[in-house]
């Protein structure tokens, strides 16, 4: 356990899963000492990912117990290592899904950290100096600075926080499609949840035609009015999915429950792009029927790198872009997770883990 690392001196108070009910409570722990390389932060706010319930629940089989999770949080820095030029005590910052990586590899060397081969998670990764990692359900994170980013003054620090994972994960599909600059395409997102809704605001602010695709047809008012999409179809109705066969030109899907990707392929025009985000416990379903006689491609893309996430946060900054958001007091973790089971926020839930009432 990481209590047995010498340096790990600082102790932390959070949250923590002990087991797969994912019932969370407070937890405390220690973190290393703050190296020359690292930052400290303190922590303000601190979103809960879908990925989080994943994690709590071990629905990936992959949780070692106890889990801090929490990989979208934002804080204020309060010390900085002797090699740390480019952050100060007192800014304002974020921290994502990236707790560590080779440093060397190719893709580390292009700023694409996020598919080193060694990367670690904020959370349930084991660090360089082999320690487990504890994410941002806690009050307090020791950052290396490679890893951290600047929160542009304009945004506040609770709706900025899904940035931090929701954001760059939706963002980073859509540079790649060269959706930031391109002339006006049409978009469809899949899944109107916490990556969705943030998809939906990009996709309007880079211009483009947007289409919801949701079970729910309850969403479509609020998707329309609320988030500027343009068109909504209600993925249960045949009748409208065959009406808007061959439409998109590039789809994401960011559905956190096992489903079928064939009729959203049906939304594509011939050699249109589908980029699966979500990530769901269990296989996708992939019939090939679609996917030949339309010369489709299914791809699909792990957050982004850390020069990629201070990219998104300036425009997020430049075109006033945040996370709707739902904030909740440590105290009603529990009850925001039940809720994100039943699908049931619009559409992040932040966690007020400094509860010091200012708004920064
Ligand atoms: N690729 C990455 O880097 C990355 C990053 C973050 C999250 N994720 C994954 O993305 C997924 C979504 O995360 P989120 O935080 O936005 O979750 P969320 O719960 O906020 O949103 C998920 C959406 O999927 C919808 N949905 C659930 N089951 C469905 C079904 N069977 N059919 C259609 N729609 C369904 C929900 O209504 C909801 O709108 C999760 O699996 C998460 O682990 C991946
Ligand atoms: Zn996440
Ligand atoms: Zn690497």
């Amino acid at each position: 356990m990481a209590q047995t690392t010498p340096n790990h001196t600082q102790t932390v108070s959070g949250w923590a899963a002990h087991d797969s009910s994912g019932k969370l409570t407070p937890y405390t722990f220690k973190r290393r000492e703050n190296g020359p390389d690292d930052v400290t932060i303190d922590i303000l706010y601190c979103g809960i990912c879908h990925t989080d319930l994943h994690y709590a629940k071990n629905e990936w089989g992959i949780t070692m117990y106890p889990v801090v999770p929490g990989h979208e949080m934002t804080g204020v820095i309060s010390k900085v290592g002797s090699n740390v030029k480019k952050f100060k005590i007192g800014d304002r910052v974020g921290v994502g899904c990236i707790a560590a990586s080779c440093l060397s590899c190719e893709f580390c060397q292009d700023s694409q950290e996020n598919y080193c081969e060694k990367l670690q998670f904020t959370y349930n990764g084991i660090f360089w100096d082999g320690s487990i990692t504890y994410g941002g359900y806690s009050k307090m994170f020791v950052s290396d600075q490679r890893y951290v980013v600047h929160i542009p003054e304009s945004l506040p620090m609770d709706a900025a926080a899904p940035l931090l994972c929701a954001g760059i994960t939706v963002f980073t599909p859509m540079k790649d499609m060269d959706l930031i600059h391109s002339p006006r395409k049409k978009v469809g997102v899949v899944g109107l949840g916490g990556l969705g809704h943030i998809a939906v605001k990009f996709g309007k602010a880079f211009g483009h035609h947007v289409t919801v695709i949701s079970t729910s047809a309850s969403k479509e008012k609020e998707a329309k009015e609320r988030l500027g999409a343009d068109e909504f179809i209600v993925s249960k109705d045949p009748q409208q999915m065959q009406r808007h066969r061959r439409t998109l030109d590039f789809v994401l899907d960011t559905v956190s429950a096992e489903h079928c990707i064939g009729p959203i392929l049906e939304l594509l025009k011939v050699n249109g792009t589908l980029s699966i985000v979500g990530a769901p416990d269990k296989p996708i379903q992939l019939p090939s029927f679609p996917l030949i006689f339309g010369k489709r491609t299914v791809k699909g893309s792990i957050i982004g790198g850390i020069q990629e996430t201070q990219e998104m946060m300036d425009l997020c900054g430049k075109y006033n872009i945040t996370s709707d958001i739902e904030v909740v007091k440590p105290d009603d973790i529990n009850h925001a997770m039940e809720r994100l089971t039943k699908n049931d926020v619009r559409y992040r839930f932040v966690i007020d883990i400094a509860q010091n009432n200012t708004k920064l």
